[in-house]
């Protein structure tokens, strides 16, 4: 894959020939490294953009979410360049900034699904001069979007419909003027952290920073947050955010930077699924000893759900337990789905809470869980802020994705336990993950375990 052409979505075929998920006969034994973080390349790739010099991304991820990004910051004048890495899944990336005092012509940015796109980019089509419309795929326009662009309008940016009305979401115009006063801004981030990460990433290019201010219920995904101020920092920007629900971002540069991207834990978490799922064994290398990451949060919630884990030498190891044991977990965030799944697959109740804005994800997340595993014979029921789901033997049938990468990747799980699982629009992983089913299969083939006698064909509650 490269980072230069945003993949299509994927083709009516695709959406109609159903991916047969591997069912695994034996546990599985493999050892995986994933593509880099989706989080991490998007923000040091607006960073970047935004930079005192040329910045250089290592290992960067290359998916359908980093493309759209790498193009809409193409269009708004920064020039990115594929070189030669060490990186498995694809070449470096070597960003040269936007220069502010470019004027360009109208710009048409295709955000796709990508909530850091369609939030990350706003902002910074702010600090260029000239007009920047933002459009997206179907659901993008259902995706809450009403926070930042009232925080531009609140920062004296015109942002407007095609009629000259007032959005509220997707699509919208950002009149950029080519400078941004900022100080001090109060918005409601309750129903997404990108919104704070979104203002917080170009808040240093404010003429007078910022001082960005959360009212309204608590901020969701605060490790989205913490990352974003780490990387912030890591560039050579203050940040203070000792205090609960501001954030203070001092105004000056942003300082180039050559940085190796981490990568992604939360797509290692279907992989490290897989070791619950079949009673085996997986290991991931160059797990990240320091991280900002909410999948290195899989090392306790796989623990509390029966496996045993352990990292050593900078490799994580887990072993599923004889069951998958059903928990009580907060604030998942974007792991709920394959926490989700490993739950019906549980041989006791689980339930999720404070993850009522997944709602706003790529789909409806909480509804498009208790649908899916409720249609395979579980017994998933959405709460207001989350599910709660109970053991039930499920049965073979179709997974749908809703387009929704997360969706699709639990499918596959639920796959590995359950004889004759299909997930409906397997491309839809290509968001964060392109190489997924080439991945997932090459994983069940590494599958060298030796069958223990005693139990049956496969592991997994299921069984
Ligand atoms: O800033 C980011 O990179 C993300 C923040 C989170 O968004 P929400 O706060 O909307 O959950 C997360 O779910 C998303 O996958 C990525
Ligand atoms: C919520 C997610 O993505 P996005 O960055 O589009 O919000 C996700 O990847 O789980």
């Amino acid at each position: 894959m490269t980072g230069s052409t945003p993949p299509a979505l994927p083709d009516s075929d695709n959406l109609t020939v159903n991916w047969p998920a591997p069912f695994a006969s034996r546990p599985i034994n493999a050892t995986v490294t994933v593509p880099g973080s989706k989080s991490l390349t998007n923000r040091f790739l607006v960073l970047a953009a935004l930079a005192d010099g040329p910045s250089r991304l290592r290992a960067p991820l290359h998916s359908r979410d980093s493309a759209l990004m790498v193009e809409a910051l193409r269009l708004l004048g920064a020039t990115i360049r594929e070189v030669p890495g060490d990186s498995a899944y694809g070449p470096d990336l070597e960003v040269t900034p936007l220069s502010p005092d470019a004027t360009s012509s109208r710009t048409h940015i295709d955000c796709g699904l990508a909530g850091t796109v369609m939030r990350f980019v706003p902002p910074l089509a702010a600090l260029r001069k000239g007009a920047s419309v933002f459009d997206g795929d179907p659901h993008a326009r259902k995706r809450p979007m009403g926070a930042i662009i009232d925080a531009l309008r609140g920062l004296g940016v015109a942002v407007t419909t095609d009629d000259g009305g007032t959005p509220s979401s997707l699509p919208f115009t950002v009149e950029g003027t080519g400078e941004v006063r900022g100080g001090h801004l109060v918005i409601d981030a309750s129903g997404s952290s990108q919104f704070v990460s979104a203002l917080l990433l170009v808040g240093a290019r404010f003429t007078e920073g910022l001082h960005l201010e959360h009212v309204g219920k608590p901020v969701p995904s605060l490790d989205h947050i913490n990352m974003t101020v780490a990387v912030l920092r890591g560039a050579g920007v203050s940040v203070d955010d000792s205090t609960p629900n501001h954030w203070v971002v001092a105004p000056g540069p942003i300082r180039a930077f050559d940085q190796r991207i981490e990568q992604d834990l939360s797509n290692a978490g279907p992989f490290l699924a897989a070791a619950l799922a079949t009673r085996g064994t997986v290991r991931i290398p160059n797990w990240p000893a320091k991280t900002t990451q909410v999948g290195d949060q899989w090392r306790s919630i796989l623990a509390e759900m029966g496996a045993d884990v352990s990292l050593a030498d900078g490799v994580l190891t887990v072993t599923g337990g004889p069951e998958i044991k059903g928990a009580d977990f907060d604030e998942t965030s974007e792991l709920a789905p394959t926490v989700a799944a490993l739950c019906a697959l549980a041989t006791s109740p689980s339930r999720l809470t404070g993850i009522a804005h997944l709602r706003g994800h790529e789909t409806d997340r909480l509804a498009a869980l208790a649908t899916e595993i409720n249609r395979l014979g579980g017994d998933a029921e959405e709460t207001s802020d989350g599910l709660v789901i109970r053991p039930a033997k499920l049965r073979a049938g179709v997974v749908h994705s809703y387009a929704d990468h997360r969706m699709a990747t639990a499918g596959a799980i639920l796959g590995l336990a359950v004889p004759g699982i299909e997930v409906q629009d397997i491309g839809t992983t290509a968001k964060t993950m392109p190489e997924f089913p080439q991945m997932w299969a090459e994983m069940v083939a590494q599958n060298a375990a030796p069958a223990d006698p005693t139990e049956g064909p496969s592991g997994g509650a299921q069984h």
